[in-house]
């Protein structure tokens, strides 16, 4: 890049003079050309087009979205980058665009004429802000990157790609966008999607995708561009079939949840695995050993089997009464149906309905060679035949999911019978419930169980699929919670995000091609993200030092900050008055502070902050300018970050966990969810691993 960035100093200077100012008056002009957009959609009067209540409330609500979708945000910058291109891009790249000349934005503007003033981020067009380099321009003779103070245009940096004269130098508006505080929920970052990363948000739909990256990397971020990106390219198709993004827990969700609605995506599903199973109330809670057997892939097959068990062969044939004539299907044939229905690749449900038209049909055919000539309704007729129903009830009965699940975890000879082969005793006696519940409704059911009952639901009925699914800290999800996602898209795709040095539950992933194996996604392609976004680099030099430990053969993550980040380790005396003096000093600095620690030690935390008089909030409870620090149980601080993380006693937090590599992973994510700087205070030593 020849020309630095462009500071203005003059920010009142007359629209006359020079790049930045017509640059300006372009962003100007778009800001006028979306108003009109947008009073155009407002003056839409839909009584002109339809007269049907119905549809008119569904009309209503797309001009709605389409205006929510329209609003200028004045914080939000019109456009980030212009790309020059040394010939006019091809039709169908340009997307309606002529020219040479596109401004990059997060949404589509045209003027009255219908000529483009600003092209989204996901038009083909667009691609080569993201890609493009000095060694590959793709056609671009200048990229330029804008950048704003406020809502205010205040500088531009210009990179020529194509002039071989001009070496290539990291982008400072690049770099100040990534070094930026952090305050409040997780923002876009469609100006500064690096070139590894947009080949994931644009890899195609078809395929699945698996993202391995350590902390901060942007896996997220990637997941959910990537989602907006879909959303752009395939949106009719997507409309129908749907999207969804799957997140560890409620307040990880809270997090993200304005990223894709900030690029314009209002109708994305956001859920955690526990939502998707939701089938029974939970309110109870397993032994770690439990919970691993119950989520291992294993009980599948035993659900299965348990399930398969009612299916009854049938031991004398039927005699259908119709008028005076008797039809009789022998017993070999009702068994040739049942067996070519067990057979079949289809649900026991969908079985169940079809075995009656098949005993039908039989007796059709028999009619049929009696020279009658019977049509459709009187297949229905037979098929709802007293007799015919009675066996199908004998043969194939109604199963319910719950209740199976429930039987399995209640009764010992049950799954005794069922696991025979499968588990071994001790495993067996580890799922068995040591008060055998009554009722669906009296049991208490823990979260895996409800994933036992959701694969028995999905053998009974087939669970419907969307068309993508964004899978977020996938490392902690056990072979079974796998599969309850693999089945939400099996005719769709899927983005698996993680880190598997992350993983901190009793099954976490060992590896991904297991893990997608699972998901039913074994062709999946695994990506690996090392470039670090978020933690500064002496931070994270500290952090890997548990890689070794807790999951060795991954690549250290490398930090591309260019502030080393502050970084101290405070021997303090017990008590909370180390943590408190800490917190104290980091809120002194701009933005957000999260005091993370070890679950057991929050509420004594809590309270001292309370007697101290420091306001603080939980993890996903908003921030404001006045409470800026949040108290987060190491349980929970996953995925999330602050500006400053204070770490209270890093020991509490591995001893938190019931094994020693737990423990260490616990802590390894605790340690990275600084953007700015960490403070660890330690009454009781460190672990010996970070030395
Ligand atoms: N290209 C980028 N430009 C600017 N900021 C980025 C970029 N990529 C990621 N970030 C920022 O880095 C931070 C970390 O990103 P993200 O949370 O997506 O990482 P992650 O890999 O999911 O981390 P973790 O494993 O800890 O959950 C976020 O603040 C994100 O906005």
């Amino acid at each position: 890049m020849s020309t630095p960035a462009h500071d203005d100093p003059l920010s009142d200077a007359p629209l006359s003079a020079g790049p930045l100012s017509r640059e300006r008056s372009h962003l100007a002009a778009s800001r006028s050309a979306l108003r009109a957009m947008r009073e155009n959609v407002e003056s839409l009067d839909i009584a002109d087009v339809t007269a049907n209540w119905v549809n008119a409330a569904v009309l209503e609500k797309q001009i709605e979205d389409r205006i929510k979708a329209l609003a200028d945000l004045s914080e939000t910058p019109l456009f980030f980058g212009r790309l020059d291109y040394l010939h006019a891009p091809g039709a169908e790249q340009a997307e309606g665009g002529e020219g040479e000349l596109f401004y990059v934005g997060r949404r589509h503007v045209h003027d009255t004429d219908g000529d483009p003033m600003v092209v989204d981020w996901r038009a083909p067009v667009s691609q080569p802000f993201y890609r493009a380099s000095k060694k590959d321009p793709q056609d671009i003779s200048l990229r330029r990157r804008f950048g704003y103070t406020g809502g205010d245009l205040t500088a531009y940096e210009d990179e020529h790609l194509s002039d071989p004269a001009e070496a290539a130098v990291t982008s400072k508006l690049l770099q100040q966008e990534i070094e930026r505080p952090r305050v409040g929920p997780m923002r876009d970052i469609v100006a500064t999607i690096q070139p590894e990363q947009d080949e994931i948000v644009r890899a195609g739909l078809s395929g699945s995708v698996c993202v391995q990256g350590g902390p901060g990397t942007g896996k997220t971020a990637v997941g959910l561009h990537r989602v907006a990106y879909l959303l752009y390219a395939h949106r009719e198709r997507l409309a129908r079939t749907g999207t969804l993004v799957i997140g560890p827990n409620r307040s990880f969700l809270h997090y993200i949840e304005q990223v894709l609605p900030a690029l314009g995506e209002l109708a994305v599903r956001q859920a955690t695995v526990d939502d998707l199973v939701a089938h029974v109330e939970v309110r109870g809670a397993d032994e770690a050993a439990t919970a691993v057997v119950k989520g291992d892939a294993r009980m599948a097959e035993v659900l299965r089997r348990a399930l398969y068990s009612h299916v009854a062969m049938p031991t004398e044939g039927i005699v259908v009464v119709r008028g005076s004539r008797r039809w009789r299907v022998p017993v070999y044939e009702l068994e040739e149906i049942v067996r070519e229905l067990l057979a079949r690749d289809i649900r026991y449900g969908a079985a169940r309905e079809a075995l009656p038209q098949r005993i039908a049909h039989a007796v059709l055919v028999q009619m049929e060679r009696a020279g009658e000539a019977p049509d459709d309704r009187v297949q229905n007729t037979v098929a709802r035949n007293a007799a015919v129903k009675a066996a199908v009830k004998a043969v194939w009965p109604q199963v319910d999911p719950a209740k199976l699940v429930l039987r399995l975890l209640s009764d010992a000879d049950f799954l005794a019978e069922h696991a025979e082969g499968v588990l071994d005793a001790d495993e067996q006696k580890a799922v068995l419930w040591v008060r055998p519940a009554r009722s669906v409704k009296s049991a208490r059911w823990s979260p895996a169980d409800t994933v036992l009952i959701d694969e028995a639901t999905d053998l009974v009925e087939r669970t419907h699929s969307l068309g993508h699914v964004v899978l977020d800290e996938a490392q902690d999800l056990s072979p079974m919670q796998y599969r309850a996602v693999g089945r939400r898209c099996t005719t769709g795709s899927a983005t698996v995000l993680g880190d598997l040095a992350q993983g901190t539950t009793p099954w976490a992933t060992r590896s991904w091609s297991e893990a997608l194996s699972h998901l039913g996604k074994g062709e999946a392609v695994v990506e690996e993200l090392t470039a670090g976004f978020r933690v500064p680099t002496d931070v994270i030099a500290y952090a890997s030092r548990l890689l070794p430990h807790i999951a060795p053969g991954l690549t250290p993550v490398a930090s591309i900050r260019e502030n080393p980040g502050f970084f101290e380790i405070r021997a303090a005396d017990a008590g909370t008055a180390g943590v408190l003096a800490a917190c104290r000093e980091l809120l002194e600095r701009e933005g957000s502070v999260g005091l993370i620690a070890a679950d057991a030690r929050v509420p004594e935390l809590a309270a001292a902050l309370e007697a101290a008089g420091i306001g603080h909030v939980g993890p996903g409870e908003e921030n404001t300018p006045a409470v800026r620090l949040t108290l987060v149980p190491a349980s929970l601080a996953k995925g999330l970050e602050y500006d400053y993380v204070v770490l209270d006693e890093p020991r509490a937090v591995v001893d938190g966990e019931p094994d020693e590599r737990t423990g260490l992973r616990r802590l390894y994510v605790a340690l990275t969810r600084a953007v700015s700087g960490l403070v660890v205070t330690h009454a009781t030593g460190l672990p010996p691993q970070l030395d």
